[in-house]
Formats: structure tokens, C-alpha cells, sequence
């Protein structure tokens, strides 16, 4: 058996950056920003008002000054002409700043009669004037590799990049294995369950930024197999989800062997999630999770989701820890890493008491994940360990 750390690593291996591709900013959210890109002006292309009322020169701002209103600028259409002593311009927020202008009054700050203004509230030191440029200039980079943002679509928008250069999304075909199962909505028959990992894992994996499909339910013959590879033609990447065990019916192995499949690993020292398997089938990378619900999703949270972000040219490694105490005492670990459901508030880490790997109920109420290193010494109350937050 590998360690976690080797079965990452060849994992990374099966995997490449995937292309990149052009799509409209209405769809860039979520998505990876392949390579930089540069503002194509400057925000705000002109130096604009911050709020609503009148542009006068700074050096005449005092309480009971008054001004003559020559003119206005809107938002959308300035004012031409030049401001001089004496003068004011009606302006509006976002709008042009003229020339002469240097201090905007706020229109609280002054009463009108006609064209004229008085100021009869003291306006402060804030021109309330946004420079030119303030935002961002031609130039100014969004760096890459990014997961964008709302706001960095707004970015993007405001520097007029229509079109992002952003990576393809990973094609995962998801192959649930087993005579057992129907798919939710079915009725099921005495002896069988419904499919749950193909959904948990498509949402897992459709959150990470993958295009996941759910393939017919492969049943436990070699025929029923080798078709459901078949249809899985064209993905990226291909996770099977059960059959991966010693069992009788655990085929998953050797069809997938038969139809080429280069085995890169077969069995990792963990709990849950042991009977994990990983290759190569042609140009997809293939895993082969545990069909425990669990033990999937476990797997899903520890090896795909670092593969689908290395595919979309993020940062990838092992999933990052946080620590908090435990609030109970835990017995040694074993000779695999143990990663036990539980629950974190305000710091503190409590172990569900049923750790079995089929406990979905256990998993929905879990928040993190207790990693367990290999041959850890017992750990008391109080202790600071680390966990995977889920
Ligand atoms: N003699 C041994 N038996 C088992 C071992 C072992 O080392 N020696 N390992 C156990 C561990 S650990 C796991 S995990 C399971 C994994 O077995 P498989 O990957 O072959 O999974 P199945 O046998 O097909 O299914 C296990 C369990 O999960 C249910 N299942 C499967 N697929 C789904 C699905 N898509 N949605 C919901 N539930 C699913 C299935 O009905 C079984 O109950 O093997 C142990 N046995
Ligand atoms: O390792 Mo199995 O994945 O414990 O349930």
C-alpha cells in the first residue's frame, strides 16, 4: 500500500493543464482565468464626481460664499466650457469634472435661489472628486490563475473584456458499479439501494469548476462495464465508484485492465477510502473510488478535487488543514491515516461517535475532517490537532 502523499503524486502525474478557451464574461464566474489580462482604459476615464451638487474652484469654498450656476454636467454628457472665480457648475455623481473645477459642494451643503448659490453648511475638506485613473489604468493586470469572482467579473466588465481567456472545464464521467443500485427516483427492488455517490460526487466536483456527467449504472458483468467505459469516451478524466474491493463481483479492476488501462496505483494507506485505485485509459485519467458512501465522497474531497484543480492550472497539493481542540480524548492511530468525521465550532473539534464509512447521515452533519497521521500516539482533550474543513 501508498502513503496519501505518493497516491497524490501520481495522481498530478496522470494529469495536465487542460486548454484554454474564450467565453463571454456572463459565463466567467467560477471559472479559472487562464493566463493575465491588462485593463484596455482607465477607471474613470476622467476626473468625476463623487456625489451630487455643485463644481466650484477650492480656493472660494467658505460658509456663505456664493456662486453663479453657468451651466451642468450629467453623467454621460459633461460640461465643455471652463469654470472661473465666482462660478459653479450643477454637477451630478459620475460626471465629468470641468475644467476650472477642483471642489464639489454637496447640494445639502448649499441653498439655491435662481442661478445662484449660497453654501449655508460648513462643506468640509473632501473635494469629493475621484481622480482619473483612480480605480484602475491601461495596463493594470488581473493576475492568473484565478478562480474569478463576481467582483472580478465586474472587473472585467469595467476594463472591457468582453471575452475571458479561461481554462476548458475538466470532462468527468462518473461510472456508479453494482446490481444494487437504482438511480433516485426509481423503485427500488427488495434487495437494492439508491445511487447517492454519482450525485455527491457531481456536486462536489461540478462546485470545483468540472463538467461532471452521470452515466448509466454500470451492473456487476463485464459487458455492463466495458459499455459504460465506452460512453464515458471523450472525458478527461473517468472516476468509477465501487467494485474496486477483493470481492467476487468487484470487477472494476480487471475490465478496466482489459481495456487498457496503465494502473498507476491500487490501495492507499487510509480510512476510509483503502481500496482506491488510479491509471491511465487512453487520454483520460481514471480513478477508481470505493463504493462506500463515505469512503467516495472521503476520496472525492482528498484526491479529485486537488486533480481537478491541477487540470484547471490551479495551485494543487494536498488539501490544506486548519487546527482546533479536541474535545475528547482519541486513541492511538494505526498504520493508515485516519480521517475522521466531525464537527468545528468556535475551535473545537468533536468526533462524531459512528465513524462508519457507509454513515451519510454522519458525513451531511460533518464539517471537517480529523486527520489522523500514521502511528499517531493518543491524543487528549484539550489537545490542538488538524482537520480538513469540509
Ligand atoms: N474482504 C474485504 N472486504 C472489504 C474490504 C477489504 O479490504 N477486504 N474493504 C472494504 C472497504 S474499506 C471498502 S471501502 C469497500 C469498498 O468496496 P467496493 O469499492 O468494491 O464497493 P462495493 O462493494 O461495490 O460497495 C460497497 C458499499 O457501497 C455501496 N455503494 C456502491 N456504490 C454506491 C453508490 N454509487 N451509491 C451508494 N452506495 C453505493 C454498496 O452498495 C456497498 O454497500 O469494501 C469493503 N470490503
Ligand atoms: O476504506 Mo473503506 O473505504 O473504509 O470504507
Amino acid at each position: 500500500m501508498i502513503t496519501v502523499d505518493e497516491a497524490l503524486s501520481h495522481l498530478f502525474s496522470l494529469v495536465s493543464t487542460l486548454p484554454e478557451e474564450l467565453i463571454p464574461l456572463t459565463e466567467a464566474a467560477g471559472r479559472v482565468l487562464a493566463h493575465e489580462v491588462q485593463a484596455t482604459r482607465n477607471q474613470p476615464p476622467f476626473a468625476a464626481s463623487a456625489m451630487d451638487g455643485y463644481g466650484v474652484r477650492a480656493d472660494e469654498v467658505a460658509l456663505d460664499a456664493k456662486f453663479k450656476v453657468i451651466g451642468e454636467s450629467a453623467a454621460g454628457l459633461g460640461f465643455d466650457g471652463d469654470v472661473r472665480a465666482g462660478e459653479a457648475v450643477r454637477i451630478f455623481t459620475g460626471a465629468p469634472v470641468p475644467d476650472g473645477v477642483d471642489f464639489v459642494l454637496l447640494q445639502e451643503d448649499c441653498d439655491r435661489f435662481g442661478s445662484t448659490i449660497t453654501i449655508t453648511s460648513d462643506p468640509g475638506d473632501n473635494a469629493n472628486i475621484r481622480p482619473a485613473g483612480a480605480d484602475f489604468v491601461i495596463g493594470q493586470p488581473i493576475a492568473a490563475p484565478r478562480r474569478l469572482t463576481p467582483a472580478d467579473v465586474a472587473l472585467l466588465a469595467a476594463m472591457n473584456i468582453a471575452q475571458v481567456p479561461v481554462r476548458r472545464r475538466p470532462d468527468v464521467a462518473l461510472i456508479s458499479t453494482g446490481n444494487e443500485l437504482v438511480m433516485p427516483g426509481d423503485t427500488p427492488g427488495p434487495d437494492q439501494i439508491i445511487a447517492s455517490n454519482t450525485f455527491g460526487l457531481k456536486a462536489l466536483l461540478d462546485q470545483a469548476g468540472a463538467h461532471a456527467r452521470i452515466l448509466p449504472i454500470a451492473r456487476d458483468n463485464e459487458a455492463s462495464l466495458a459499455m459504460a467505459f465506452e460512453l464515458a469516451e471523450g472525458a478527461d478524466l473517468v472516476i468509477t465508484i465501487g467494485g474496486a474491493s477483493v470481492g467476487d463481483h468487484d470487477l472494476v479492476g480487471p475490465v478496466a485492465a482489459e481495456l487498457g488501462m496503465e494502473q498507476a496505483f491500487y490501495k492507499v494507506a487510509m480510512r476510509p477510502g483503502k481500496p482506491l485505485m488510479a491509471g491511465r485509459m487512453g487520454k483520460a485519467a481514471m480513478i477508481g473510488l470505493p463504493g462506500n458512501p463515505v469512503s467516495a465522497m472521503v476520496c472525492g474531497h482528498l484526491f479529485v478535487l486537488p486533480v481537478v484543480h491541477a487540470m484547471l492550472g490551479l495551485p494543487a497539493g494536498r488539501r490544506a488543514t486548519r487546527q482546533a481542540r479536541l474535545t475528547t480524548d482519541v486513541a492511538a492511530n494505526g498504520p493508515r491515516e485516519h480521517y475522521m468525521r466531525a464537527r468545528v465550532a468556535d475551535g473545537q473539534l468533536t468526533l462524531f461517535d459512528r465513524q462508519d464509512s457507509s454513515l451519510l447521515t454522519i458525513l451531511s452533519e460533518a464539517n471537517a475532517l480529523l486527520l489522523r497521521p500514521v502511528g499517531d500516539g493518543p491524543r487528549a482533550t484539550g489537545d490542538q490537532v488538524d482537520y480538513i474543513p469540509l
